[in-house]
């Protein structure tokens, strides 16, 4: 059988469809009926399970097995899976730690694809942190830190934007719903937030997160606006000291080699549109400090992108959704954003003569 790459036909995007008792793989189904899937889309996940849930749900979709490195079979409603075999039934809603190995499978299945030239990026479909974690994976605690470890560099930046913000093809806001949301520090308790605050991470995250929005949002000299830790940024010190003590003067260094790096500023009043209107990116401290906002403004048409690896990863802007798994009734939209800036971004670097292998 010839190869893709011998048939420069463009490599695939992979669907890793996540918690298998959560939304993500009827998720993946809906886009496939709809036909909304990119050319070139492949999902992950066990295909058993895949065709029980469309027949549930009435979804019009053929699912096909194939295996990476094989041309992808086409036509209306056909959605091409490479199968991984799930550990224990499974129902919609109903969590399983026997299946943490399975979602874990799945997704080092799309890693090492993208590490063996036979996929271009990326979509996770979202997975359960507790469940896994209760499955036997104790340090896990987000695909972000995961694919960091597995693709072996020492830091990424987890950022969330909404769909105009992701396709922008030139700085600037594109209006006052649109955001671009960058965090320092990801799934930490709030407990130990503070202390991950290092003059180190702040200056390993803001390099990542400017040079990704050059290199693939088209945004040469990224403005980012960065958030304080502490109500109205410490009150010159009295309502905290990180700012005084490791964001102001880590920024002032980082200013000095170049980067167009603003703050820190009292988090509440950043996400106002005339501050908002005046820079690319704003960079939040903590997960709830800068995704709260992002949420509000655009849930369901966002989403996440993993900055600093050495492969395109995009993601859903939600979770698994236990409360409607198996309904029908979860919207695909932030899938669907997500599958098709994977697929813009894989078709950039390969234009570009830049690669997603590891
Ligand atoms: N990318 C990911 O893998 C990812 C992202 C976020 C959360 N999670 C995980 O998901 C699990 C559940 O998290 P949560 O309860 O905080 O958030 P959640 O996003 O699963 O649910 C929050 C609310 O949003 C609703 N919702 C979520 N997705 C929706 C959709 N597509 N359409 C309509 N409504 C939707 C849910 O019904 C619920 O009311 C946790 O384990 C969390 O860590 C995973
Ligand atoms: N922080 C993300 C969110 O709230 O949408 C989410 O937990 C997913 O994180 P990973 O992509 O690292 O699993």
């Amino acid at each position: 059988m010839p190869s893709q790459e011998a048939a420069s036909t463009p490599l695939p995007v992979v669907i890793t469809t996540g918690e298998p008792a959560g939304i993500g793989p009827e998720l993946t189904l809906m886009l496939a009926e709809r036909d909304a899937l990119p050319p070139h889309s492949v999902a992950v996940g066990d295909i058993t399970l895949l065709a029980e849930r469309a027949k549930a749900l009435g979804l019009r979709v053929e699912t096909v097995a194939c295996q990476p490195g094989e041309p992808l079979p086409e036509g209306p409603g056909v959605l091409p899976v490479w199968p991984v075999a799930l550990n224990a039934p499974c129902l919609p809603g109903v969590l399983n730690p026997a299946n943490a190995a399975y979602v874990i499978a799945t997704l080092a299945l799309a890693v090492r694809a993208c590490q063996n030239g036979h996929a271009a990026a990326i979509t996770t479909a979202p997975l359960h942190k507790g469940v896994i974690i209760d499955g036997g994976f104790a340090s896990f605690t987000g695909h972000t830190e995961w694919l960091r470890d597995a693709c072996g560099v020492d830091e990424v930046v987890m950022m969330l934007a909404t769909d105009s913000a992701l396709h922008a093809q030139a700085p600037g806001w594109l209006g006052a719903a649109d955001l671009r949301v960058a965090l320092v520090t990801t799934h930490l308790p709030l407990r130990a937030v503070a202390d991950a605050i290092t003059p180190e991470r702040l200056t390993r995250i803001s390099h990542i997160l400017a040079s990704d929005l050059s290199r693939q949002f088209g945004i040469p000299k990224p403005r980012i606006a960065v958030c304080g830790l502490n109500p109205h940024a410490g009150e010159d010190g009295h309502l905290g000291r990180e700012e005084l003590e490791i964001i102001s003067p880590t920024l002032e260094a980082l200013r000095a080699q170049g980067l167009d790096i603003r703050g820190p500023y009292p988090a509440d009043t950043l996400f106002t549109p005339r501050h908002l209107a005046e820079v690319d990116a704003v960079l939040a401290m903590y997960h709830d400090q800068g995704l709260a906002v992002l949420k509000y403004a655009g849930f369901g048409n966002a989403a996440n992108i993993t900055l600093g690896l050495p492969l395109v990863r995009t993601s859903v802007d939600h979770g698994t959704a236990l409360d409607l798994a198996g309904t029908g009734k979860a919207s695909p939209a932030s899938l669907g954003v997500a599958i098709r800036l994977a697929r813009r971004l894989a078709d950039q670097r390969a234009a570009t003569g830049t690669t997603s292998h590891l």
